[in-house]
């Protein structure tokens, strides 16, 4: 443990009260370390807690869901996804259905439907209810969810991953077919790769985040969570492109990504090394075998390829804490709050700030502490991290048709054992980067290792998120080979 002054205590006291947080006096002493160790100064890391499990608002073996209709709501028997069930994290918003964004401090039932919740609908879908989440979607473990840890379906005495937790768990045990989640810094892709399905990331903006309770709005993605690429592509083609009641959604529309699942023609893929070489043995070698596979096939070449890092991997959680303290001092992190809420949830908003909990004080802390110490140095140095790290994938773009890299560092961790700020690297180390650079990024399964699951991420360049299903495919045609 690192020697504090008590004026860096007072002053991280200060801007905790000023944040509306609520932290322990060893909570205090953590944040400075991990604001040292952000800052790279004292290597001395924090430590996090996990919560104790709640109980579950529906019955549901893995406390996926926290909340689902009598019966499914279906608006339209006709459309793409008229055989397809799907359940929604609970950080969007579903009319007369409460939002809880996983946190108990928050409560509220939303008067109208998230744009991508419409649009599901008006494809056809049949709409289960709520997915659980852990609070505010801060969590890549999916124990942080105030309404009960989630049990992996595929492997019960491994964490789910998180955020989108719910979402995947109730994809992976058949209890919906597809699931929406959200993706800040791999919060779709590493529960789809720890409980064995496909998750998409896709580009950032290239949908409506009306309706949605931003956590890091440079980073934030809503993407679909299925058992396989083409049902997760349809659902995909259903939700994406701009929305007027999101001025942040591009008009740029990529090529539909289920037209790209019959496409013909070779692809080569880089495996980018650096990623690899921090994976712990076994994810290594299982995806590394996936790579053999898909160099075997005539329309496909693989070339492990080295990239420079740089500053990415620490840019990744200054990033995202720094964001989310910027909204909780300005208290409003829903879109369309100005005229969709009532006062009860204005009401609600205003106390939630008191009751986040210490797994998420943890992570705004040394970041809100750094950004002010600094004048907001320590923000700008990460997006001058973000630019460099772009310029190295727009590099790669120029020789490669798509990049392959394992979505976790290491095998689905056991509950409890996500501690540590080194320990978050392994889970979100191999995701955050490419949330920052905003590219499409999907994890599918690559098989297994002592019998747990193993996902790899395959990236595409931005707005070809369809390229980046195609690469899935051949992935899916070759793994267990
Ligand atoms: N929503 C996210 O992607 C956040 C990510 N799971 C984290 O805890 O860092």
């Amino acid at each position: 443990m690192a020697h504090h002054t008590s004026a860096e205590r007072d002053r991280l006291r200060t801007l905790t009260e000023r944040l509306g947080l609520s932290v322990s006096d060893e909570g205090i002493d953590a944040a400075l370390d991990t604001a040292d160790e952000l800052g790279s100064a004292v290597p001395e890391s924090a430590t996090v807690e996990r919560r104790e499990s709640v109980g579950s608002m529906a019955d549901d073996p893995n406390n996926a869901l926290l909340e689902a209709y009598d019966e499914p709501r279906v608006e339209t028997d006709e459309g793409p996804l008229s055989d397809v069930s799907v359940a929604v994290k609970d950080v969007i918003a579903v009319k007369n259905l409460s939002m809880t964004c996983g946190s108990k401090s928050f409560s509220v039932v939303p008067s109208y439907d998230a744009t991508v919740v419409e649009r599901l609908l008006d494809a056809g879908a049949s709409l289960v209810g709520k997915a659980n989440t852990d609070a505010f979607a801060f969590g890549p473990t999916g124990e942080f969810s105030e309404f009960g840890t989630v049990t992996n379906p595929v492997a019960s005495d491994r964490v789910p991953g998180g955020s989108s937790s719910g979402s995947a768990a109730a994809v992976s045990a058949g209890t919906v077919d597809a699931a929406l989640g959200t993706d800040t810094g791999g919060s779709v892709r590493i529960p789809a790769a720890c409980c064995g399905v496909v998750g998409v990331k896709p580009t950032h903006r290239s949908m409506s985040r009306y309706g949605f309770v931003d956590l890091s709005p440079t980073t934030d993605c809503i993407g679909p969570l299925a058992r396989d690429v083409e049902t997760a592509a349809r659902v995909l083609d259903a939700i994406r492109g701009p929305d007027v009641r999101d001025p942040s959604s591009s008009h740029v529309s990529g090529e539909s990504a289920t037209d790209a699942l019959d496409k013909d023609g070779d692809l080569t893929f880089a495996l980018l090394s650096p990623f690899v070489e921090r994976s712990s043995d076994s994810v290594a070698a299982t995806v590394c075998a996936v790579a053999d596979a898909l160099d075997a096939r005539e329309d496909a070449s693989v070339t492990a390829t080295d990239l420079e890092l740089g500053e990415i991997e620490t840019a990744y959680p200054l990033t995202i804490a720094t964001e989310f303290a910027w909204l909780l001092r300005q208290r409003g992190t829903i879109r369309g709050q100005g005229t969709q809420y009532t006062e009860e949830w204005r009401e609600t908003f205003e106390s939630f700030t008191n009751c986040l909990n210490e797994h998420i004080a943890l992570r705004v802390l040394p970041a809100a502490y750094l950004d002010e110490r600094t004048n907001g140095r320590s923000y700008v140095a990460a997006r001058e991290a973000v630019t460099e790290f772009r310029r190295e994938l727009h590099g790669l773009f120029a020789e490669f048709d798509l990049l392959l890299a394992p979505t976790l560092r290491v095998l689905p961790p056991k509950y409890g054992e996500i501690t540590a700020t080194e320990g978050m690297k392994n889970i979100s180390g191999n995701t955050g980067p490419f949330s920052l650079t905003g590219n499409p990024v999907i994890s599918v399964p690559a098989g297994e290792s002592n019998g747990l699951p193993v996902g790899m991420q395959v990236i595409g360049p931005h707005f070809n998120d369809a390229r980046a299903v195609r690469g899935a495919t051949l992935i899916e045609s070759v793994r267990d080979c």
